[in-house]
């Protein structure tokens, strides 16, 4: 398997632009909390490690990962903000529940991001089973949420850039 032993979050190769001057919203699934928080943890701390302020980071929690797409609309509809951040962890049972959710939140964010020309960060675990997410949740292959921060401070600073 190409990502076994392997620490996905490693961003040691690439350059981490100043977050301080971009506004960043967070919008945290609250299915499978456990998995959820670490994730929220990993996003925020690396947004404040790379110069975003504490009152620039806005937070809101939704009951799904399906709800993120609305989350992310609300957040860009009601707060002027430089990126937002969609945290989940789905995880497949018994049906093919598990398809829907996934296919609807990631092209979901991925036209709420066209819709504002905003980048919207799909931070959403879509394992077979809670080890598999535990490992993409602070364990042995990193931290999805750290990786969503990086991309979002990227995107932001692409944005901005962009604008001249
Ligand atoms: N099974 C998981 C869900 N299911 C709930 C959906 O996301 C949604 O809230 C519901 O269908 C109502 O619209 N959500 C997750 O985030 N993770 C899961 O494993
Ligand atoms: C991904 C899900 O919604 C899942 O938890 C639902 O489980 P099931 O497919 O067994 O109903």
């Amino acid at each position: 398997m190409s990502t076994q032993h392997k620490n996905l979050s490693d961003f040691s190769g690439s350059e981490i632009p100043s977050a301080l001057a971009y506004s960043f919203g967070i919008v945290v699934a609250e299915w499978n909390a456990e998995i959820t928080n670490a994730l929220y943890q990993g996003a925020y701390e690396n947004l404040i490690k790379y110069g975003a302020t504490a009152e620039n980071i806005y937070t809101y929690q939704v009951p799904g990962s399906f709800e993120l797409t609305a989350g992310a609309d609300l957040l860009l509809k009601n707060l002027k903000l430089d990126a937002v951040i969609c945290l989940g962890c789905v995880i497949q049972g018994e049906t093919r529940h598990f398809d829907f959710i996934c296919n609807a939140v990631a092209n979901g964010v991925s036209n709420v991001s066209i819709k504002y020309s905003k980048p919207v960060i799909f931070g959403v675990l879509t394992t077979d089973n809670h080890q598999q997410a535990f490992d993409r949740a602070g364990g042995k292959h990193g931290n999805k949420g750290d990786e969503a921060a990086f991309t979002a401070i990227k995107m932001a600073h692409l944005a901005e850039t962009l604008k001249g």
